[in-house]
């Protein structure tokens, strides 16, 4: 089959040549269409070479950035398992997971090293403050680790979090592990080229330097018989483990294709886009379309609605693009700096931040793993749906599969299959009866109701709750016994079932909202980008400091001085990512305590024109 490959993709092929393989560095701009290099060449490899691999049980690896880009190629590559598409910590873990007994060694070094540092953390630290009593606790559950891990028979990995126990490990453990594996271990480096002998990487401007550096030195040490492929824009790394300056001092042995045309953006954000990044200047398709750009800059001192302003920019870019889509929410993409910021935004913040605060980890929380969610998406919610919309049918179905009251030996052992039957009915009525009461209940009313009538199965990590006796509650009151799961879960259900459905919905992709980070290799006709450093809690990145509102401190001179990243190049390179995300209308709202300084600043730097401009009040 033909896949009319181009001149650059054409290059990248015969960089994948069995029999004499090279390895390719493509970095370029965004929308120049390296995922689409990376599909195509895949496809015509597995038309013309991937039967050679079936024969020798190889597989090319290729490593994305989330489960969803993953999903993407796989599908695109028809699920052919000569391909393991994984993200890099599936990818890690399949490296590294029969060497068992090197694990086991592993986590006994790195724990006693991690024991002893919190150790001498605490001879150094305040006794009995807040921060010594966590490290305090940390010492402890690591200790716990350490005296169990003989008993452990298998150290296992879950890349959505699910498993628990001393054998389970964490994402960071399994990253840290292989490369100190592939550098260790000359004979899982011989293993890993054998297996993979060619490695693409995606986004690899943002895939952890340890990792990378380990990749390059098994390339280095078998280049002619491994062909590392990186995909990927150093101006679109936006984590703070990625490698900076990837690709500086590479061999002369590697091929470096370049691309210029931006495919995705429509010209004038192209033309603002080459403006932020200052280098690469990327040029548009002759037929691209001119675009709309806005900057809309708000004062943040005065007394604002904020969710009110940006409906007002949604109705005024509907104008200014003469598209009339801008004015339904549902067709523009909003881009918040955290989840935090999108969660008050979309009005589920009540629900999200205890949970959201609890763990440093917010994986779980953001794809729906965490203990007690998946009862929330995959049972409470659906039911509450199908009861509202009287589909009798599929409350049955629910009710059928996951209700206790009809589980198969209840239905044999009660006296009449048709009275329990009737009896899960009425626990369904009086369930329901319960949005007579209020249109929208609390959280934590509806899992009462459901643990008393015993509707549906109340998991492990809500039991507590719902069993309180009041004698508990009298405990806890006098503030004791506190856990911090059971209070940020405590918290979580004082919010309303509707909180719950609007987190649902942004966790399943079905929100208009989305992170700054959480976009990276989008696209979406319409995008509207939040600078608000009010509501962002992170200290990595100053909106008012890229926008010349907010001088740079003491620390971010320094580190200019000294050729150090600042937090001004981090977050120039997010303001990068977000406005090359758009394929027609691109609007920017920047609240700031600086309005003139924001406007003054844009024009000079030739981002923004002064009638793309507009100072709202509020
Ligand atoms: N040669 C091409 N002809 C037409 N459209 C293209 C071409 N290359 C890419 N595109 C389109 O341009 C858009 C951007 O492509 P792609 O996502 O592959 O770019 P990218 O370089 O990976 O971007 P980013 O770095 O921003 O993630 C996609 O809609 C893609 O289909």
């Amino acid at each position: 089959m033909d896949h009319d490959l181009s001149e650059v993709d054409q290059e990248i092929y015969s960089c994948l040549n069995l029999n004499s393989p090279q390895s390719f560095f493509l970095f370029a701009g965004a929308g120049t269409g390296k995922t689409r290099s990376l599909v195509t060449v895949l496809k015509t490899f597995q038309d013309e070479k991937a039967q050679q691999l079936r024969y020798t049980g190889q597989k090319v690896g290729i490593i994305t950035f989330t489960n969803a880009a993953s999903d993407e190629i796989k599908r695109r590559l028809g699920f052919d398992s000569t391909f393991f598409v994984s993200t890099i910590h599936s990818f890690s873990w399949e490296l590294i997971k029969s060497y068992q007994n090197d694990i086991k060694e592993w986590v006994r070094i790195n724990t006693k090293k991690e024991i002893e540092e919190l150790e001498e953390k605490e001879r150094r630290g305040r006794p009995g403050s807040k921060a010594s009593r966590d490290r305090k606790r940390k010492i402890s559950s690591k200790s716990q680790r350490l005296s169990n891990i003989d008993n452990i028979i298998s150290f296992n990995y879950s890349p959505t979090g699910i498993n628990s126990g001393y054998g389970a490990l964490n994402h960071a453990e399994v990253i840290k592990m292989t490369s100190d594996f592939l550098i260790n271990k000359p004979l899982l480096q011989k293993i890993m080229i054998k297996r993979f002998p060619i490695l693409l990487i995606d986004e690899s401007q943002d895939t952890k330097e340890s990792l990378i550096d380990a990749f390059f030195e098994v390339e280095n040490k078998y280049n002619s018989e491994f062909s590392l492929g990186l995909f990927g824009d150093t101006m679109q790394r936006i984590y703070m483990d990625g490698k900076p300056n990837l690709g500086e001092g590479l061999p002369d042995r590697w091929a470096k294709p370049q691309k210029k045309i931006n495919y995705r953006c429509p010209k004038r954000v192209i033309k603002l886009t080459n403006k932020i990044r200052g280098d690469q200047p990327q040029k548009a398709p002759e037929k691209a379309d001119e675009g709309t750009i806005r900057l809309f800059i708000i004062d943040s001192d005065k007394d604002i609605n904020k969710s009110d302003i940006e409906s007002r920019v949604r109705s005024k870019m509907g104008e200014e693009s003469k598209d009339k889509l801008w004015e339904s929410s549902n067709n523009v993409k909003v881009l918040t700096l955290e989840h935090h910021m999108a969660a008050s935004r979309s009005g589920f913040i009540n629900f999200f931040a205890p949970l959201y605060n609890m763990s440093s980890d917010s994986t779980p929380l953001l794809d729906g793993t965490m203990r007690g969610i998946p009862f929330l998406t995959n049972q409470l919610i659906p039911l509450v749906n199908f009861l509202r919309n009287e589909d009798d049918f599929s409350a049955t179905r629910l009710m059928k599969r996951f209700s206790p009251l009809l589980e198969p030996d209840r239905l044999e052992q009660s006296e009449s299959a048709i009275k329990q039957i009737e009896k899960a009915k009425e626990a369904i009525n009086e369930f329901y009866s319960l949005w007579e009461e209020s249109s929208d209940p609390k959280l934590i009313d509806i899992l009462l109701t459901i643990y008393e009538l015993n509707l549906l199965a109340i998991p492990e990590v809500l039991k507590p709750i719902v069993q309180r006796t009041s004698e508990d509650l009298e405990v806890e009151e006098e503030g004791k016994l506190r856990d911090s799961v059971i209070e940020a879960w405590d918290s979580a259900l004082e919010s309303s079932l509707s909180e719950a459905v609007k987190y649902a919905e942004y966790i399943s992709d079905e929100s208009n909202f989305d992170t700054h980070q959480g976009i990276k290799g989008l696209e979406f006709p319409r995008v509207l980008v939040i600078l608000d450093d009010e509501e962002s809690r992170g200290f990595l990145f100053n909106y008012e400091k890229l926008l010349g509102a907010k001088e740079p401190s003491t620390t971010d001179k320094r580190n200019e001085k000294n050729g150090k990243e600042t937090t001004i190049d981090r977050t120039k390179r997010l303001f990068y990512v977000t406005c090359s995300r758009a394929e027609e209308s691109l609007a920017v709202v920047a609240y700031t305590q600086n309005v003139e300084k924001v406007k003054n600043h844009a024009i000079s730097q030739d981002w923004f024109s002064e009638n793309e401009i507009i100072i709202l009040d509020s």
